[in-house]
Order: structure tokens, then C-alpha cells, then sequence
């Protein structure tokens, strides 16, 4: 198997050429690169932003404590797992040092890594990682399972309210295909495993997986069951948690396999499901098997343009309703989409510049769908889509702009780090809510956010889009640029990110839709599953992890 590629410690992508603890520090493209001189120009007048280069402090001149793994410990882990397994070199612990949500690179970025885990170790087995954790209970040494590092919630934070020593329990050594029942549409694999490197595999036999999150070159298949992530595609091939037919979980306790073979099963509550979305908090899944299938014999990517917000829901909901939803939907508000034709210097934009003139269209707002299966039945479902959003008052744009959008869909997150270098704050946040309390939800959050990053000459840009639509309702996902406060940047992101946590649970909406609860939402997790669902949360906790080793500082409030 490849060596599936490190991710830059301070910004996205894999590492500069050369080690990726280089002295000259992460390189970002230059702003100019990135943002036509349009694009600089409304940003700064929108925002009351002045580009600036406010480049990362070199990666090597970043700060780590030193490793307080007791030597006892190390010595029993590296007995269990021979020396190479347990590292504790500087390069090692940066790299696996949090996530990669803002707050995350703020940090990097201003050479602080003293959160860095004491140790990285890497099992090779279900039966290892479960003896690892027994050990690391008895030497109370708390566990912090690391997928692909691409968590925007301080999922990796590590912190313990003891302040134990920490290890980062990287499952990179877990990461092939075990089985593929192609019968059943079933593969096993371990939870190393990255999306490209699955459907290399699937692709082989004719299959695909179709799981497909913006992050899916470095998240790992662990990881997306730990968080119960949502892919681009995820209104027709289901979210994460629809795909798991089963998995392992390696606890404290010993092991605990949930789910399995069976389609379905009326033997009880489904404890598969407390097994997803347990953020490392209960053990760590070390085997999972997945639903595939064929390959796409054909897919349809097209855009669409509605006037206004409001009309472009009002279409969707009644393609949810008549059960027609396209199996990509992403609605584009105006400030996306204008943001987008403006931003992007890109094919892509052109492609939709262009479009918009023939059409005599106005920028409105931007729907591509994307339709996948057997011939007959996407043109039977574009059809019968395309007659309702007419009716909906939405304009067909075409394929091409459908398929520009399809082709660039992993790039935002590259431009970040420039957008970060450049001065700005760049963040982006998520829920979901029922067709009816979604306007209301939009709304308050936008709100929220306007309120609090206004002030001093500053004012932020707050785009929407709506995606992974569902029958009763849909997620709608906040992208925040700002002129970043170089005096108090934490502070400037936390106190605009609780206003809208705050806004987005009163209008309706849910905590997190995919990104999970992390260390940043679990204050609010109790408002959503209540008092006696966190007790009964901590109590299946404290029977499989007594000593509380297991990612102590996510998901469950102090
Ligand atoms: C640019 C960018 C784009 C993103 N786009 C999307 C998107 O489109 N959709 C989406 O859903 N998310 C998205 N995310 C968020 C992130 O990619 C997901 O949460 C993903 O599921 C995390 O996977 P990972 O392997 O990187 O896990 P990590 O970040 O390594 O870990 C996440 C959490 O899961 C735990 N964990 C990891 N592996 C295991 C395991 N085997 N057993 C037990 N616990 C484990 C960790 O301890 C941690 O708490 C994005 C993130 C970024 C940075």
C-alpha cells in the first residue's frame, strides 16, 4: 500500500517539498494568485479590510513542550508495540499536534504547539489497540485516536481536566481492505483507510463508495464514523452513518463489535449507533464495514439560478416533498454566489459569467445539482426535478457551469491559508433544521454574525449555501470572512461563533450536522440532547472507559 501523504501543519494541503518540519515554514500561493484585483477590491471595501502579509512564523521556530510520557509507559508501549510505533521526535508530535479549524491555525500559525500530544503511537491490530488502551489505563495516560488530523471542532484538542499525559493514537498502520463481499455490496476495512485510496480499491471491481466531504483527501474512514460526517453527495448516497453496516470498537473494557452482516436487526436498541459519532470518547473503531455500490453508469451536473433565497427553497422543499431531490443539491445565497463570480478567477467563474449574460440573468442564487445512476432513471428524475424547479421560477444554466463546480469542489480549502497569510478571518460553520424553521434559522445566525464582527470599521461577509437535503428539511453551511483583530483574534472568532452556536439553537436549528461536537460545541451539548441524555452519555462511558482515558476533552460538557 502507498504512503498515504502527511497534511501541513499549519494550513492545508500536504507539506512543502522536503521535510515537513522545513525551516522556511508552510508557503501559501500569493494573494494576487488566488483573488482577481476585482475580487480585492470588493473585499476590502465589504469588509473594511486592508491586505496585509502576515505570513506563519517558521515551522521550525514552533513551540512544543517536551514529552512527559513517563518513561514506564513508554517503555510498556514500545514492548507492545516495538520501538518504531511509539515516537516521540519533534516532527511526529507537530504533525499530529489538533485539527484544522480556524482556532487550530491561528494557533499553528503563531508557533504554538505546547497542546502537541506527548506521544504519537501506532497500533497494527483490533487486538493491540485494545491491550494499548488497557496499558495506557493503568499507567493513566489519556488516548487521543488521530485519523486524518482534519478536524474543525478541536475534535483533537486532547485536553484533560487531570492534565495526564497524552498520546495521539494514529491508525495509519490500520489502513486496506479486509473483505469485499461484492454479492452483499459490503467491504470491510480498517479505519486508517482514506476516501481516494477506497475507491481506487472499489473502482477495481466496478464499485464506488461515493462518500465525498470537501476534506476527503486526508479525513479517514475512522474518522468520518467518529464524527458522522456528511459528504457533497450525501442526499443520495446517505451520510456516513447510513453507509456503516457495522463496526469494531477497541475500549478499556475489552472489544465490542456492533452491527454486522445482517441487512437489518430488531435485537434491541441499535448500539451501532452509539458507536457512531462517539468522537474517541468510548474507545476507537478499528474495523468497520461499509455499503457499497456500482459505479455510476451515468451522472448529470447542471446549474441553476433563482432569483431569490426564498425561491430557491421554496423549489427544493417541493422536490424533497415529491421525493426528486438530486443526489447533489447545493443552493448558493446571493452573497455566495456573488462572492463565488467575483472570487473565483477561475474557468469556472467565467463559465458562469458568461452563462448568467445569455441568460439576462442577474447574479440571484447559484443551484447545481448533480444527478448519478442508470441512463433511464437520471433522465427520468432530471426531467421530472427540472419540470418542478421551472415551475419554482428557477433559469437552467446548463452542464457546463454543473460540471465546472464538480471539478473544482476540493479546491476553497487551498485558498485559506492565502485568504489567512493576507490578514482576514476565515472560518466556516454548519447545522440543519426542518424545511419550516430553516429561513428562520438562516436568518438568525447571519444576524448573529453580523452583530458580533461588526465594529471599528470592520464588518464581515457571511455567505450561505444549503446542502444534503432530507425529506423533512436540509443543513445550511456559513462560510465568515472578516478583517482578522491581530490584538485579540481568538477572542474576535469565539465571541462570534457562541452568538451564532447561541442563535442557531434558538431558531431550530441543530448543533452541528457533520462537523460534529468536538471541544468547541460540547458547552452546548446538553441544550440539544438534555440533562439526562449527557448522564446517560457518561454512564456508557464510565462502563467502557473508567478511568476516563478516552479523548476526555470531547463531546461530553465538564
Ligand atoms: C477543509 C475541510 C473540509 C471539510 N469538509 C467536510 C465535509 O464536507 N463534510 C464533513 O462531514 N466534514 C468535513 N470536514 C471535517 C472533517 O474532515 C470531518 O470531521 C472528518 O470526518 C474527520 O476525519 P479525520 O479522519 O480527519 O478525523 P480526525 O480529525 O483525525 O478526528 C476527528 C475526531 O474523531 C476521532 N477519531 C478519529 N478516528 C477515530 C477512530 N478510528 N476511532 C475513534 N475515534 C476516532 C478523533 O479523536 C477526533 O475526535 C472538513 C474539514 C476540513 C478541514
Amino acid at each position: 500500500m502507498a504512503e498515504q501523504p502527511e497534511l501541513t501543519i499549519q494550513g492545508w494541503g500536504p507539506p512543502p517539498a522536503g521535510s515537513s518540519t522545513d525551516a522556511a515554514g508552510d508557503r501559501a500561493p500569493a494573494l494576487e494568485a488566488v483573488l482577481p484585483k476585482a475580487a480585492r477590491r470588493h473585499l476590502a471595501r465589504e469588509l473594511g479590510w486592508t491586505p496585509r502579509s502576515t505570513p506563519p512564523v517558521p515551522v521550525a521556530e514552533i513551540r512544543l513542550a517536551p514529552s512527559r510520557l513517563p518513561d514506564p509507559a513508554r517503555a510498556a508501549l514500545a514492548g507492545l508495540l516495538g520501538e518504531e510505533n511509539v515516537r516521540t521526535d519533534r516532527e511526529s508530535r507537530l504533525l499530529r499536534a489538533g485539527g484544522k479549524s480556524y482556532l487550530d491555525l491561528l494557533r499553528r500559525r503563531a508557533g504554538d504547539a505546547t497542546d502537541a500530544p506527548d506521544a504519537v503511537v501506532l497500533p497494527g491490530t483490533t487486538e493491540e489497540t485494545a491491550a494499548l488502551l488497557a496499558l495506557c489505563s493503568e499507567h493513566d495516560v489519556v488516548v487521543v485516536p488521530f485519523g486524518g488530523g482534519t478536524s474543525v471542532v478541536g475534535g483533537l484538542a486532547g485536553v484533560d481536566p487531570d492534565d495526564r499525559p497524552a498520546v495521539a493514537l494514529d491508525l495509519r498502520r490500520m489502513a486496506s481492505v479486509q473483505e469485499l463481499d461484492v454479492p452483499s455490496s459490503m467491504v470491510t476495512v480498517g479505519p486508517g483507510m482514506r476516501g481516494p485510496a477506497l475507491e481506487e480499491a472499489l473502482g477495481r471491481e466496478g464499485l464506488t463508495f461515493g462518500h465525498l466531504p470537501q476534506s476527503w483527501e486526508f479525513a479517514t474512514l475512522g474518522g468520518y464514523a467518529a464524527t458522522r460526517s456528511s459528504g457533497q453527495a450525501s442526499t443520495g448516497v446517505g451520510r456516513f452513518d447510513d453507509l456503516v453496516t457495522g463496526l469494531t470498537l477497541a475500549t478499556p473494557s475489552g472489544v465490542l463489535e456492533v452491527g454486522g452482516a445482517a441487512p437489518a436487526s430488531a435485537a434491541g436498541p441499535d448500539l451501532l449507533g452509539l458507536a457512531l459519532g462517539s468522537e474517541g470518547t468510548l474507545g476507537v473503531i478499528t474495523e468497520l464495514t461499509l455499503r457499497v455500490r456500482p459505479k455510476p453508469a451515468t451522472s448529470s451536473y447542471e446549474g441553476w439560478s433563482f432569483r431569490t433565497w426564498a425561491g430557491g427553497l421554496a423549489a427544493l422543499q417541493r422536490l424533497a416533498r415529491h421525493d426528486l431531490l438530486p443526489d447533489v443539491v447545493r443552493l448558493s445565497d446571493v452573497d455566495e454566489t456573488r462572492a463565488n463570480l467575483l472570487m473565483s478567477g477561475s474557468a469556472g467563474a467565467r463559465v458562469l459569467r458568461g452563462t448568467l449574460r445569455a441568460r439576462r440573468r442577474g447574479e440571484g442564487c447559484l443551484l447545481v445539482v448533480g444527478w448519478e445512476g442508470l441512463p433511464d432513471m437520471v433522465r427520468a428524475r432530471v426531467r421530472a426535478a427540472s419540470a418542478l424547479l421551472r415551475e419554482g421560477g428557477g433559469v437552467r444554466l446548463g452542464r457546463a457551469v454543473g460540471e465546472s463546480w464538480r471539478r473544482h469542489r476540493f479546491g476553497a480549502p487551498y485558498t485559506r491559508d492565502t485568504l489567512l497569510d493576507a490578514g482576514l478571518l476565515v472560518e466556516t460553520l454548519e447545522t440543519a433544521a426542518s424545511w419550516a424553521a430553516l429561513p428562520t434559522v438562516y436568518d438568525a445566525v447571519r444576524r448573529a454574525l453580523r452583530e458580533s464582527l461588526t465594529g471599528g470599521g470592520r464588518r464581515p461577509l457571511v455567505m450561505t449555501h444549503l446542502s444534503h437535503g432530507y425529506p423533512t428539511g436540509a443543513s445550511l453551511y456559513f462560510t465568515v470572512l472578516a478583517d482578522r483583530d491581530e490584538e485579540l483574534p481568538i477572542q474576535q472568532w469565539l465571541g462570534a461563533k457562541r452568538a451564532a452556536t447561541d442563535a442557531l439553537l434558538t431558531a431550530g436549528g441543530t448543533l452541528t450536522h457533520h462537523h460534529a461536537v468536538g471541544a468547541d460545541h460540547r458547552p452546548w451539548l446538553e441544550r440539544e440532547v438534555g440533562t439526562l441524555g449527557v448522564e446517560v452519555l457518561r454512564a456508557v462511558k464510565t462502563r467502557l472507559d473508567p478511568k476516563g482515558i478516552c479523548n476526555p476533552g470531547v463531546l461530553l460538557p465538564d
